[in-house]
């Protein structure tokens, strides 16, 4: 079957991290790679049916092969990609470090707040070199209601696993590639950081900006550097529980998105989102070129086209 024969929407899109870069348990429809103003997205999206009928769209960030380091991720593509195909929300997954003993590796983590360590060499904007400004709301960088309907249904589905589920942390985005050090280790934790990656960041800030509802499914893999008596991290020590965190991943995910879909096709969870850029954009001007509103059109058709 394709995508084209089938009238049902893929509301829902998923981002694969470090070590999750199929979702295999569930059936590929139709495999597309859109061309977007800011280029090709990092691997060719799948369009693929969970039990019940349900279309997800998936992509993996770090391309199928992981050939791409975080810096090099193309966020913007991404983004733009999963809008052009209808996607609304996005459940994205990230393997990272823990700042505090309690968030053991193997963990799953919702968090609520970003602390930006990130070094400004990402494209973070789809306004970037176009001649319209636009400053999202980015207070709460997560979308709320969506990641308050993840956290019963993770849990749930996490039942007998042995590994916990935290809410309300806070996640410190590096730039990478190197992992930190010790100082920064401690530091982070002193700022109030209780995990860490390289990749939310701008990931995150251009969900918001293309309207879609937006949260994290972090799975922790290690305790990062502050640990005194303990070795600091390596990607070896990351990859030994790289495995086992993409089964979970892809198990809770079977679990869930049917209702993330239903939701998403009711509004229960988009209304935060949905039109936040209204009041973000400046007062358009005669400056703006056709060549930008066409860009931008892309991502934010209710202002563009
Ligand atoms: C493989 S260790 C560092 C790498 O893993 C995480 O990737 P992702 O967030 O895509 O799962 C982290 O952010 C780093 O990019
Ligand atoms: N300790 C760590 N630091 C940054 N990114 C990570 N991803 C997984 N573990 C990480």
């Amino acid at each position: 079957m394709t995508l084209d024969s089938t009238p049902e929407k893929v509301l829902v899109g998923i981002i694969g991290g470090s070590g999750l870069y199929h979702l295999d348990n569930l059936v590929p429809v139709k495999e597309v790679n859109p061309d977007t103003p800011w280029g090709k997205p990092s691997s060719p999206i799948t369009i693929a049916k969970a039990p019940g009928g349900t279309l997800v769209a998936f992509l993996a960030r770090h391309g199928p092969g992981h050939g791409i380091p975080p810096s090099a991720v193309p966020s913007r593509a991404n983004i733009a990609a999963l809008k052009s195909l209808g996607v609304r929300l996005v459940v994205a997954f990230s393997a990272v470090g823990s700042l505090r003993e309690e968030i053991k590796p193997g963990d799953f983590v919702l968090p609520d707040q970003i602390i930006d360590r990130t070094k400004g060499i990402r494209p973070a904007s789809f306004f970037e070199g176009t001649s319209i400004v636009a400053h999202a709301q980015f207070g709460d960088p997560f979308a709320n209601k969506l990641v308050n309907f993840l956290e019963d249904r993770v849990r749930k589905a996490l039942e007998g696993t042995g590994k916990d589920l935290h809410t309300g942390k806070t996640i410190v985005c590096m730039e990478g590639p190197q992992f930190s050090t010790r100082a920064e280790s401690k530091m982070y934790r002193s700022w109030g950081g209780d995990l860490i990656n390289m990749s939310v960041l701008p990931e995150a800030k251009l969900a918001r900006e293309a309207e879609l509802s937006y949260a994290l499914i972090a799975t922790s893999t290690d305790y990062d550097s502050w640990r005194e008596n303990s070795e600091a991290v390596t990607a070896a020590e990351v990859f030994k529980t790289l495995k086992t965190n993409a089964d979970t991943s892809k198990r809770v995910l079977e679990l869930i998105v049917a209702d993330l879909h239903d939701a998403a096709d009711s509004g229960e969870i988009l209304s935060e989102e949905a039109g936040s850029m209204q009041y973000s954009i400046m007062p358009r001007s005669e400056k703006q070129s056709e060549e930008d509103r066409k860009k931008l059109a892309f991502v934010l058709p209710a202002y563009f086209s």
